[in-house]
């Protein structure tokens, strides 16, 4: 894979060679040969075992270049796959140590392909570059100590020639980090600290030359020497628009979650960053949450896309935060443009002011705890999973609509006693989660960025986890726990297909162009946060079966040749 494939990602149907659909991550396929006329007859070809004795959650994304497919399942194994049959060419099994501390489930969304390279992260915060036709390791590189909390969940992308990855470990106290690599043999390009006070390095001739303090200099929006230990971790990674020349990443939760501990706005957590891909210096940085008492990471994907005004083209990126309002920024200078809520109800602020900034309501923030008592507990929404998660939306370049996977949740939380210590968790605060609705608490939501109008709606039982995918036939894919990938009108939103995969789908479907058909996949396998920390929430789930396997979809051909 080369550098040109990977920028033409978006408009190529025959591969895909990005997590996201292309580098700005829309999630949007040009494909339509399977539409909204058709899609009644979609059928399963292949389904193919992740195997292993524990299936956990199935968050990956696929991958596909000449007909092999590169995917990555629950504890940081890769897979490559004969796209057209299912049969198994490799797999690697990182054989992760006893001691690694993934906050939320033993996941991985996916592979980055370079070169004659298939490169993920591990659990174990290690960088692992495979030859893609052996799958032998061809480099290996520990990039943060996992002994301290780090980790790596996110699919790393590779951006001019760079490897570009975020670490994860915000529920542990480490300094959250994003870093660049030559892909070809794992070296450090540059590193940039997503807490502010810690000092970037870029690498020349092997040697670390200083590139600037986050922020400017320590402690300025955080009281003595909690920064040390910030978090922020760009753990979910980003992508990158090619307009401006700029990574855009979130960060998350700043640490410990009682925010009594760190009076001030605590940046760059809870943030989007807008970075330089040549060395790592934030060019903006717009905070959705400042001084987060909820743990509203401000992870999610800033989507690029553009939009007319009034004869103008504005140059956008949106996002639907945890914090449960959606951001339309400026993504030339990170301005904030409009934001409103994309979920039912939220408590924990009583709406933006013109700048984007939170207006808060004190009454739902979590007191500070006594001595030797817990603090006030209050009753927020939504909850800290959020009114959306990791789960990628997908933007639709016909109908300019965002298709975003959401969640109608509230939370009790109060604040704890904590103090740091290496590798253990760093929280300050108990929570329990519960519904808000008897009949459902997942939402699919069809959103104008342009109005913040909701479109349409379709309400899911269970919590919705899985990524959203587009096409130009009128088509919006998505999967629930319940075990079905389902299939939307993209304008209506009735619901148009759905097949029973066995297990909960989390992962991100996929579509692309083989032999002159379409094909759709996607992994099934349930798991995640929310079996773990769900409360509740997690007694409505707990009959969900595990599971681990990829599925692939296309038309049976007279089907095809039918509507031709
Ligand atoms: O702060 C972090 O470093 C971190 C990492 C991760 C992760 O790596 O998946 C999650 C979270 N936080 C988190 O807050 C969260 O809700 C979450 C859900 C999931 C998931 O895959 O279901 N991961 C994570």
């Amino acid at each position: 894979v080369t550098d040109q494939e990977i920028l033409d990602d978006a408009k190529s149907t025959d591969q895909i060679v990005t997590n996201g659909l292309g580098l700005q991550g829309q999630r949007y396929s040009t494909l339509d040969a399977l539409n909204t006329e058709n899609v009644s007859q979609l059928r399963p070809v292949w389904g193919f075992s992740l195997g292993g004795e524990k299936q956990r959650g199935q968050e990956a994304q696929p991958l596909i270049k000449d007909g092999v497919m590169y995917v990555t399942g629950s504890y940081s194994r890769v897979f490559a796959i004969d796209a057209r049959t299912g049969k198994e060419l490799w797999q690697y099994d990182a054989r992760l140590p006893d001691g690694i501390m993934p906050c939320c489930d033993v996941i991985n969304r996916g592979v980055a392909l370079y070169d004659d390279l298939v490169i993920f992260g591990t659990l174990d915060a290690k960088l692992v570059a495979l030859n893609k036709d052996t799958g032998k390791v061809v480099w290996k590189k520990t990039v943060a100590d996992y002994k301290a909390g780090y980790s790596i969940s996110a699919a790393p992308m590779v951006v001019k020639g760079k490897l570009i990855t975020g670490l994860a470990g915000g529920e542990f106290g480490v300094v959250g980090m994003i870093q660049a690599f030559n892909p070809k043999n794992g070296e450090l390009l540059w590193t940039r600290p997503t807490v502010e006070g810690h000092m970037g390095y870029v690498m020349k001739d092997g040697k670390k030359v200083e590139n600037g303090i986050s922020g400017g200099e320590a402690g300025k929006t955080w009281p003595g020497d909690l920064w040390k230990t910030g978090g922020a971790a760009p753990w979910l990674g980003g992508y990158y628009d090619p307009d401006t020349d700029s990574l855009l990443f979130g960060t998350g939760n700043p640490s410990p979650w009682n925010s009594h501990l760190r009076p001030g706005d605590n940046l760059y957590s809870s943030s989007r960053l807008a970075l330089d891909p040549d060395d790592g210096s934030i060019k903006w940085h717009f905070q959705s949450t400042p001084h987060d008492g909820w743990d509203y990471d401000g992870v999610n994907e800033l989507i690029s896309f553009d939009y007319q005004d009034g004869g103008k083209t504005i140059k956008a990126a949106g996002t639907a935060d945890r914090n449960g309002f959606f951001y339309v920024l400026d993504r030339t200078n990170g301005k904030f443009i409009r934001g409103f809520p994309f979920v039912d109800k939220i408590t924990w602020a009583k709406g933006l002011d013109k700048d984007g900034r939170p207006i808060y309501d004190d009454a739902n923030r979590p007191g500070a705890p006594g001595d030797a008592d817990k603090g006030k507990s209050v009753t927020v929404a939504p909850s800290f999973l959020g009114g959306k998660n990791w789960m990628p939306m997908a933007y639709s370049q016909d109908t300019g609509l965002f298709y975003v996977p959401s969640n109608e949740w509230a939370m009790d939380i109060w604040n704890e006693g904590v103090a740091y210590k290496k590798g253990a968790a760093y929280l300050g605060a108990g929570f329990t989660i519960h519904p808000l609705n008897e009949e459902y608490i997942g939402v699919l939501r069809a959103i104008d960025p342009k109005t913040g109008k909701e479109v349409w709606r379709y309400k899911n039982y269970a919590p919705l986890w899985g990524g959203v995918l587009a096409t130009k036939g009128n088509l919006v894919f998505t999967g629930n726990p319940e075990g079905f990938l389902m299939a939307f009108n993209a304008k209506t939103g009735e619901k148009v297909y759905e097949f029973n995969t066995g297990s909960g789908v989390i992962g991100s479907p996929v579509t692309w162009e083989m032999d002159g058909e379409q094909y759709v996949s996607v992994l099934s396998g349930w798991g995640g946060a929310v079996p773990l920390w769900g409360g509740e929430v997690a007694k409505r789930i707990k009959d969900f079966n595990q599971g681990g396997m990829v599925w692939t979809f296309k038309l049976p051909k007279e089907q095809v040749v039918a509507k031709r």
